[in-house]
């Protein structure tokens, strides 16, 4: 099954060799054949930076035709995007049934500090998306 991570990623493992400059007006290294922008010195993938779109990813469309392309491209995604969330749903919904079943609390904050740190590599509105998730999972808070 193809994953969020990705889609939209350089598909065919071409490598980029445009210079890319960051928020800060810093010129960002230049991946080489030998480093991926994906992986580190050892080959193990990076987390991408946050926030910003990694639009060298994705060529600018020249032409109503490619933003088409593009549109078809998001509508899968979006469908992909929502099947994930309604399974991550009933995913939670059950753990939240079985633990309340054994006396547990209806919440475990650690838990759900760590999803939300996962969704800060979105930067501010990964954070308030990780918590739209949850409660969309175990209803919100305050709550019965
Ligand atoms: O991991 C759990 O124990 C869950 O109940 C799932 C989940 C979640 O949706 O990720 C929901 C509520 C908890 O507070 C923490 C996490």
């Amino acid at each position: 099954m193809p994953g969020l991570g990705g889609s939209g990623q350089n598909k065919d493992n071409v490598v980029t060799t445009t210079l890319s400059s960051t928020a800060t007006g810093e010129t960002a290294p230049v991946p080489t054949a030998d480093t991926p922008a994906d992986r580190d010195a050892t080959g193990s993938p990076v987390a991408s930076s946050p926030t910003e779109p990694q639009l060298e990813d994705v060529p600018v469309p020249a032409d109503q035709a490619g933003i088409d392309v593009l549109r078809t491209e998001i509508d899968s995604l979006d469908a992909e995007i929502l099947r994930l969330i309604k399974r991550r749903n009933a995913v939670s919904h059950a753990i939240g049934a079985a633990r309340r079943t054994l006396g547990g609390p209806r919440i475990v904050y650690s838990r759900e500090m760590a999803i939300l740190e996962r969704f800060r590599d979105l930067g501010p509105a990964g954070a308030d998306l990780g918590m739209l998730l949850l409660s969309m999972g175990r209803g919100r808070l305050g709550r019965k």
